[in-house]
């Protein structure tokens, strides 16, 4: 089957335009000020104005408050919400959208009980963990610690065009999510990375 692809962390309009084009599944939209790739409602509106109806839009929360996702969801088309916190499956399965958990994978991390809290989640996106860094570390993680699981994985964390392919033999995951690995800055994507991860992607 073929590894869908989600490029996460967009904040201008023609990455998001040049991300579908070059055959991204999602593209991935921060709201969560602290982070240098975080967005305004009114960002996310014109980054979103044109994109392709077949290109999922992901709104990437981190412990936010009920509130602030609302108003997201009254604001902005989206069609699925990433939580990257410690959010509950209560709080998680509360807005009227699916939604994927983000999992900071380190040693000892029990997946399949994870899973099993997280039945209400849509896949678990896994990524890095890293103290005081809630993602986007651009750091990967040792894949040997995912177990198979009753859920699709969305592997993140340090991908990049280097490293895409044997992550995707060794994983097979559902998905990749990708974000520092296809920056030429924090926020701005390089369109040539961009290209060269669909293609690794699309050879692994
Ligand atoms: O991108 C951020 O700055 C960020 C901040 C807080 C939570 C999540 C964040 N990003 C999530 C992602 O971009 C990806 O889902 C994932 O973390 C992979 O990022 P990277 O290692 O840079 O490819």
């Amino acid at each position: 089957m073929r590894t869908r692809v989600k490029i996460c962390g967009i904040t201008r309009q023609q990455d998001a335009d040049f991300a579908a084009e070059s055959g991204a599944d999602a593209i991935g939209l921060v709201f969560y000020p602290p982070s240098p790739r975080a967005i305004s409602f009114a960002q996310a509106k014109v980054i979103t104005a044109d994109l392709s109806p077949f290109v999922s839009k992901v709104a990437l929360f981190v412990d936010p408050e009920k509130d602030l996702v609302s108003r997201c969801l009254d604001d902005v088309s989206v069609d699925i919400i990433q939580f990257h916190g410690n959010e509950t499956p209560e709080f998680c399965q509360q807005f009227d959208l699916p939604y994927l958990k983000a999992i900071r994978m380190s040693e000892g991390t029990d997946l399949s009980e994870i899973a099993a809290r997280y039945s209400s989640a849509s896949a678990l996106l896994l990524d890095t963990y890293q103290p005081g860094i809630p993602g986007g570390t651009g750091k990967t993680f040792d894949w040997s610690l995912i177990g198979r699981i009753n859920k699709p994985i969305i592997l993140a964390g340090g991908l990049d065009v280097t490293n895409v392919r044997e992550a995707i033999h060794q994983v097979q995951p559902y998905a990749v999510d990708v974000s520092g690995g296809v920056e030429s800055d924090k926020g701005i994507k390089s369109h040539e990375k961009i290209s060269t991860f669909m293609r690794e992607v699309a050879n692994a």
